[in-house]
């Protein structure tokens, strides 16, 4: 029996490379599907992960009706057997409805890929309306780590390396940019806010403390303990 699919995971947990892996082993085995995505990092359609892999995907726009797009690919003469959804915590409640449609009515197998929170641990509309629907909900395996070493479980917002829980719940983005050699990270010139994302385990969500904090934090600690004492100190 077909089935809608939920697989989730914070940023950076392989969603996107589990998407296209999926593709590639039910197409090796003569299946036929078609991959949808929204807003990937890399472009317009398009679903690239950072293992360097993509493959060319259709775009979802606002209009985009899965329940005619699978229709008419059909009443075209082509074969539908699954479909993978990147980024679907884009989607919209309808286009989700539309998907669970295409199941139960086409027996179309829909396996979606996404977040399940925005940077202020709330839901996205389209993940909400996944967990309401989906047969089976799937949480990754390869589980990404906040810096101290525990589970990440949430995803953080960062505007000039400092974080924040207010703003746009849509930002296209990426985690942290890559540190130099010298510990320096990454940034553009004064002018333009860089909006990064890190992910992170509740407490440290919870206490706003990302990687570039602790380390600001550990350093001061070090600098106190290494002051020599004054007298009267
Ligand atoms: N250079 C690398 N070598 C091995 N694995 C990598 C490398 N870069 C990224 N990865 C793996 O790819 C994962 C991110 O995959 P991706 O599909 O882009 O994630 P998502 O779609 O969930 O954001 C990382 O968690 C890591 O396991
Ligand atoms: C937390 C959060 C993320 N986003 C964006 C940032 C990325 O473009 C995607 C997630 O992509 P990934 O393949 O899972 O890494 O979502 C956002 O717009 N708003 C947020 O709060």
């Amino acid at each position: 029996m077909a089935e809608l699919v939920f697989f989730s995971g914070t940023m950076d947990c392989g969603k996107s490379t589990l998407a296209l892996q999926l593709d590639h082993t039910h197409r090796a085995r003569g299946r036929e599907g078609l991959l949808f995505t929204r807003c990937d990092r890399a472009g317009d359609s398009v679903i690239s992960s950072r293992l360097g892999l993509r493959r060319d995907a259709l775009e979802v726009r606002d209009g985009t009706d899965f329940w005619e797009v699978a229709v008419a690919h059909r009443t075209g003469g082509q074969h539908l057997d699954y479909v993978v959804c990147d980024e679907a915590q884009f989607y919209s409640p309808r286009q989700v409805e539309q998907l669970a449609r295409i199941v139960d009515d086409l027996g179309v197998d829909v396996y979606a890929f996404g977040i399940m929170a925005d940077f202020r641990t709330r839901l996205f509309p389209g993940s909400a309306r996944l967990v309401e629907l989906a047969d089976r909900l799937e949480v990754l395996q390869v589980e990404a780590l906040c810096w101290c070493g525990a589970r990440a479980t949430h995803n953080a917002r960062t505007v000039d390396g400092e974080m924040v829980v207010e703003g746009e719940q849509v930002v296209v983005g990426d985690v942290q940019a890559a540190e130099d050699e010298d510990g320096a990270t990454d940034t553009a010139p004064a002018t333009t806010a860089v909006v990064a994302y890190e992910v992170l385990c509740r407490r440290h969500h919870v206490r706003r403390e990302t990687a570039a904090r602790a380390r600001t934090r550990v350093g001061r600690q070090l600098r106190l303990e290494d002051a020599p004492l004054t007298a009267g100190a």
